[in-house]
């Protein structure tokens, strides 16, 4: 089954991604680069509000692959209580050796590993994501003025990705200004969760969440309903 992953910057914009059952809530920054991290209070705030009603991730923000900074991003992040963290490899070089690096994190935490359509091909390390205990991976796009996940690979070649994330264990999440007319497209790949932004929003990605925008999403999103039901009114934009 898959599911909606919502990124939202704020509680507001977390209550419509509850209001709207997502399945995951996402904490991001998108002013500030595809993976952009909210502070450590505002994704505190966040997670204090969704009180355990869907799991929430949080981005770490767009970091270079040093181990040392992404450990320190990771383990910061983790103090605000979220249940999964989304991590860039922005690079092919120095990604295996980030990888690796990082083991004892995923021993402690639930990190999913983000890879870009638009920067390299990350099939390779697939097996090390797993090897060294990466609870899931997701592909995105890192360059949001340029082409869609859509544009970019073909739905055999993201086909090929999920079956073999999901072959070693991962969780998969695909991502990239998906839009309404991708999702009938994606659901058969059989992805875990889908990831949106650009599209739950009035206008762009750095604009904010429109309820109504990501109502149509999730008419469209097979509902969970094994979920806990959700009592999550929606809130006054400040
Ligand atoms: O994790 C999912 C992303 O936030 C998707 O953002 P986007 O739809 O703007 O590419």
């Amino acid at each position: 089954m898959t599911g909606l992953l919502a990124s939202i910057c704020s509680v507001e914009e977390a209550a419509i991604a509850l209001h709207a059952y997502a399945d995951i809530i996402d904490c991001k920054d998108p002013t500030r680069g595809a993976l952009g991290a909210l502070s450590r209070e505002q994704i505190a705030n966040i997670v204090d509000y969704v009180d355990g009603k869907r799991p929430v991730s949080a981005t770490i923000g767009d970091l270079p692959a040093d181990p040392d900074r992404i450990r320190m991003a990771v383990r910061n992040t983790a103090s605000c209580g979220v249940d999964y963290i989304k991590l860039g490899l922005f690079e092919e070089q120095g990604a295996a050796d980030c990888i690796q690096a990082l083991e004892e994190e995923c021993a402690n935490h639930r990190l999913i590993a983000v890879c870009f359509a638009d920067r390299f091909n990350p099939l390779a390390l697939l097996p090390l994501l797993s090897v060294y205990g990466f609870h899931g991976v997701m592909i995105d796009t890192a360059d949001k003025h340029r082409g869609r996940l859509t544009d970019l690979w073909s739905p055999a070649r993201l086909a090929r990705f999920v079956d073999q994330a999901q072959r070693l264990g991962l969780i998969c999440g695909l991502a990239g200004r998906l839009t309404l007319a991708d999702i009938p497209t994606l659901l058969p790949l059989g992805a875990d969760y889908l990831g949106f932004r650009s599209a739950l929003c009035v206008s762009g990605r750095s604009s904010r969440v429109d309820h109504g925008a990501m109502m149509r999403v999730r008419d469209v999103l097979p509902l969970n309903l094994d979920a806990p039901v959700i009592s999550a009114p929606l809130l006054a934009v400040h």
